[in-house]
């Protein structure tokens, strides 16, 4: 639901390659060249033209030349990466070549040694001009940047990313030192702020904001983000205000719990547009920090992969070691240990637990036998 209720993707903009990282391809990434775009000698050596021995001529050929023809039974020193002179036939690589007197052998002349194009990277090797290298959607990575310069990319056309305004409510959350007073360092500024961005997000400011609706209300209407992120005052607790604020703004909610644990308060809010026409989305995670996390993996990554135009693979499914345990009625989300092939429980599933999971195992209710197969959702370990 988190997916579909992103519609298309954000606009596209180009971008300084450099600038792109962690954007998603707006288009098709191809070859704007044939790679490599002429022949060029493999190795370190001669460039020879017919059968030898070959009569040395004419200076070194360095990569980046433009070298003048070859005549038949002559070579030239070429430098690896080199583009080989028009009436080339082959390279000879260094060790297995001897020149003397202005003649050049080859070490082992048998018939054959030396075939037509031996060593030689011929032109379009890799790929085509125009030949598609990777699809709209994939996530720019320092691969995807050395790929796009060699195939002679200077802009790169990706989505916008979705602009994330972090909103963390809690009277008691503390920003510095040891918790005290009855009141808690706040664990999902930390957490979230770096998670968002890993996965794509631009972030448009983190704010503490204190249990009053009026301050709460005003952030989110205020709020230029695409979507706004909350952490706690989902439930219906004393100062639990979201759900009033999120009503007093003409919200409608297409997600407002899930059956889910942790997280199950979880929630997703859509407010008229703004006068621009630019959406407005809320997700609304819960406060303990486990469901918190819960909620970002399955509902806040999700919506934010889908507006930055992400084609992301689907979730892996790998065997539990040992049975793992469900809810009577609503999916588990269990922190798990990914070792090998295999997940295995951990000792304790508490929230300092997050930090030692590579994953969350979805469970489905019920719980499963060791041997199942699990659905993993990915953690920012
Ligand atoms: N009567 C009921 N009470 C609760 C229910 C319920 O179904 N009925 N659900 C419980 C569950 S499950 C959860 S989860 C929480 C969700 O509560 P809220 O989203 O309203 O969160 P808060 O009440 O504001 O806080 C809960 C808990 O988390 C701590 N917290 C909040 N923010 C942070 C932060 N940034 N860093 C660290 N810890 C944080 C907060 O201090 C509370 O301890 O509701 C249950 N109650
Ligand atoms: O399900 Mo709450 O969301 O336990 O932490």
């Amino acid at each position: 639901m988190a997916r579909r209720s992103a519609g298309q993707p954000l606009p596209p903009v180009v971008l300084a390659p450099g600038d792109a990282p962690g954007h998603a391809l707006a288009e098709p990434l191809a070859a704007l060249c044939d790679l490599p775009p002429s022949d060029t000698s493999a190795m370190d050596g001669w460039v020879v033209s017919g059968p030898g021995p070959w009569r040395l001529y004419g200076g070194v050929v360095p990569a980046g030349a433009d070298p003048e023809p070859l005549r038949p039974g002559t070579a030239v020193p070429i430098a690896t990466g080199a583009r080989t002179p028009p009436g080339a036939t082959a390279v000879l690589c260094r060790e297995h070549g001897e020149a003397r007197d202005g003649v050049l052998r080859h070490r082992s002349p048998e018939p054959g040694a030396l075939p037509a194009g031996h060593d030689v990277r011929p032109r379009g090797q890799e790929c085509r001009s125009g030949e598609p290298l990777l699809p709209a959607g994939t996530t720019v990575t320092p691969a995807v940047l050395g790929l796009a310069a060699a195939a002679g990319y200077d802009r790169l056309s990706v989505h916008r990313r979705p602009r994330v305004e972090l909103l963390l409510l809690g009277d008691e959350l503390l920003q510095h030192g040891i918790p005290r007073g009855g009141r808690v360092r706040d664990a999902l500024g930390p957490l979230l702020t770096p998670w968002l961005d890993l996965c794509g997000a631009e972030p448009a400011g983190v704010r503490m904001v204190g249990d009053d609706p009026g301050p709460l209300r005003e952030a989110v209407d205020r709020s230029a983000a695409d979507v706004v992120i909350t952490t706690g005052s989902t439930a219906a607790g004393p100062v639990d205000f979201l759900h009033g604020v999120l009503n007093d703004l003409g919200a409608t909610l297409p997600v407002d719990s899930v059956a889910v644990r942790p997280g199950h308060p979880m929630l997703l809010a859509e407010l008229p547009p703004a006068r621009d026409g630019q959406a407005r989305r809320v997700v609304g995670l819960p406060g303990n920090p486990l469901a918190a996390a819960a909620g970002t993996a399955t509902l806040a990554v999700p919506l934010l992969r889908r507006l930055g135009g992400h084609t992301d693979p689907e979730p892996r499914l790998l065997p539990t070691a040992a049975g793992l345990p469900g809810h009577p009625r609503d999916t588990r989300l269990l922190p798990v240990l990914h070792t090998g092939h295999e997940v295995t429980p951990l000792p304790y599933d508490g929230p300092a637990m997050l930090a030692l999971a590579g994953r969350l195992a979805v469970v489905p209710p019920g719980g499963v036998p060791a041997g199942s197969l699990v659905e993993l959702l990915e953690l920012p370990v």
